[in-house]
């Protein structure tokens, strides 16, 4: 077992009381599940103070107690270390209790609003074809090689996220990608790691009820670029405007990709079908299966990352014609009566436009598009009207519907998004507040040909209402009303 000492080596300790020589047990930042000789972790959150539960911790025999701020009465036989901030040691004490992980292997990270998951995705799914051992963290699920573990953020928390890195090593594996979220970079749970390389995606409107305005939102993803280090790479997409700010304080090797801007590594799109993308790549064509315009910006990010980690740029396009998109991602059927159904994980004002503008692009004008959508509650609320007036824009005919209300109000998140419908589209819009019969009534007034998205739940398989997660799954509930109505 390491000693306390040892874990705390790259943390900045203000102060201790007690001894440093304690062996640690494990690693905890939740006094319910601090055992006898663990070190807990008291953080801010944004519900809780981890400092009001130290008392908790103690009476579970907590050996050592990590705080901004000691309390009033100290236990006997227990350390304390008195640190400036307690997400950023949490980060280097579970990074040195795992010995380091993240050293072991290439670690990559892809921050952005949108396009995080099918990158990582792309990435996981290229370098296995390209005969390495791999390592994925993403929304959707975490991974080694073929092994698939449920995953329940974008990006664990520190000490899970050293642990799965550890459990990486120990399979073998000699990459890793994984998603960077804001909140991950606000909370510290990345801190210690040490990354080979970043992608930034874009920014665009999402997550303002936790960061408040768009300006803490630009800076919390930059700071994951500021904290690379100097061998790393930056890839960024210097469509985005605000690609450049990203790197302004980088000390990692920065390089661009783009469609619209002639850069290290730029794409254009030659066709753009529901049988897929036809692209140029730096000057090579390829197909590919992933559909959307959007997707160009992932499958040239992957491909840059691909040459900047040295692999042969001709093998590494071979494989990516090869791949499919990740699971709720521009995920399609055809009906027995040929209506095309489109599961999308749309949850933000951008993702839902670039989805809809992809299916005008690719529809021929007969077909009617008929979009259901629901924003999530206990979320940014400020892009409900925004992405109702979207859909209303994009579509022929809109229902709007819940998405995990959590512990909000679906009627109320309802009411919000109807704010954004324009008197014009009040025709062309319906309110289904159960989400089953939403899609029911797409289902029925759809004709052959027509287009049906539903949009923002993408992979999950669940509606999360007050805490509880009933099941739930847009593709199986769709596929059974297209085969209960005989569609
Ligand atoms: C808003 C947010 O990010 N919340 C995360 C945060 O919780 P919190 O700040 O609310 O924690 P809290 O409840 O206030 O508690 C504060 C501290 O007291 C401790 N505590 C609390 C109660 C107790 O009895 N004992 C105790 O020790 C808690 O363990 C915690 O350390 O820290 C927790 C532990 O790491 C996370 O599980 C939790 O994620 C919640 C469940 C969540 O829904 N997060 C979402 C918004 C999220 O993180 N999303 C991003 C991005 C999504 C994307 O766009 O892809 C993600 O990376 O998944
Ligand atoms: N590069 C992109 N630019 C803009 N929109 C995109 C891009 N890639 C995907 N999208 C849209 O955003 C949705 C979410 O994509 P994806 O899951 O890859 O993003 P993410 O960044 O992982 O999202 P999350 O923040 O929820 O983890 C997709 O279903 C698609 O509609
Ligand atoms: N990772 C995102 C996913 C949102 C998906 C949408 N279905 C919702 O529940 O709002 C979040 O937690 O904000
Ligand atoms: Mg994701």
């Amino acid at each position: 077992m390491q000693l306390l000492q040892t874990i705390l080596k790259d943390v900045k300790v203000l102060e201790t009381k007690g001894s440093l020589e304690v062996p640690v047990a494990a690693i905890t930042f939740d006094s319910r599940q601090v055992k006898q000789g663990v070190v807990f972790v008291a953080v801010r959150g944004v519900q809780a103070d981890g400092h009001d539960f130290i008392g908790k911790a103690v009476e579970a025999e907590a050996a050592v107690i990590v705080c901004e701020q000691f309390p009033e009465e100290v236990a006997q036989g227990i350390t304390y270390v008195l640190v400036k901030d307690s997400g950023e040691a949490l980060g280097n004490m579970a990074s040195a209790f795992y010995d380091y992980p993240s050293k072991k292997l290439k670690l990559i990270g892809v921050t952005g609003t949108n396009g995080k998951t099918t990158s990582v995705t792309l990435l996981h799914k290229l370098f296995r074809e390209l005969g390495y051992h791999v390592g994925l963290l993403s929304t959707v699920q975490n991974q080694i090689d073929e092994d698939i573990m449920p995953s329940t953020h974008t990006t664990p928390d520190a000490v899970k996220l050293n642990e799965l890195l550890a459990q990486m090593v120990k399979a073998g594996c000699t990459h890793c990608f994984m998603e960077v979220s804001s909140h991950a970079m606000v909370q510290q749970r990345v801190a210690g790691l040490v990354f080979a390389g970043g992608v930034f995606t874009n920014i665009t409107h999402d997550h303002l009820d936790y960061h408040k305005t768009f300006e803490e939102y630009i800076k919390a993803k930059k700071l994951f670029f500021d904290q690379l280090p100097k061998n790393a790479f930056a890839l960024i997409n210097a469509d985005d405007k605000r690609g450049p700010v990203m790197v302004q304080n980088t000390k990692a090797s920065v390089h661009y990709f783009a469609l619209r801007k002639v850069v290290e590594f730029k794409a254009r799109i030659i066709d753009n079908t529901l049988q897929g993308l036809h692209l140029e790549v730096n000057e090579i064509e390829i197909w590919c299966k992933l559909i959307g315009a959007f997707n160009a910006y992932n499958l040239l990010g992957a491909y840059a990352v691909g040459v900047l980690m040295e692999e042969d740029p001709m093998e590494v396009l071979t494989v990516l014609s090869s791949l499919s998109s990740a699971a709720g991602r521009f995920d399609y059927t055809i009906s027995d009566g040929l209506i095309t159904g489109i599961v999308d994980y749309a949850h933000t004002p951008d993702a839902l436009e670039n989805v809809l503008n992809t299916i005008q692009e690719i529809r021929d004008p007969n077909q009617k598009v008929i979009t259901i959508v629901g924003c999530g509650g206990n979320r940014d609320a400020a892009k409900r009207s925004v992405m109702a007036d979207i859909a209303c824009r994009l579509s022929d005919k809109v229902i709007l519907t819940s998405d995990n209300p959590r512990f909000e109000e679906p009627q109320a998140i309802l009411e919000d998004m109807q704010k954004g419908v324009k008197p014009l589209d009040y025709k062309k819009t319906l309110s289904v507040l159960d989400r089953k019969e939403a899609i029911k009534t797409a289902c029925m007034l759809a004709e052959t040909r027509d287009i049906i998205l539903v949009a923002g739940k993408g992979h999950e398989t669940y509606q999360e209402v007050k805490g509880v997660k009933y099941p739930f799954d847009d593709k199986l509930v769709l596929h059974e009303t297209f085969r209960q109505l005989g569609k």
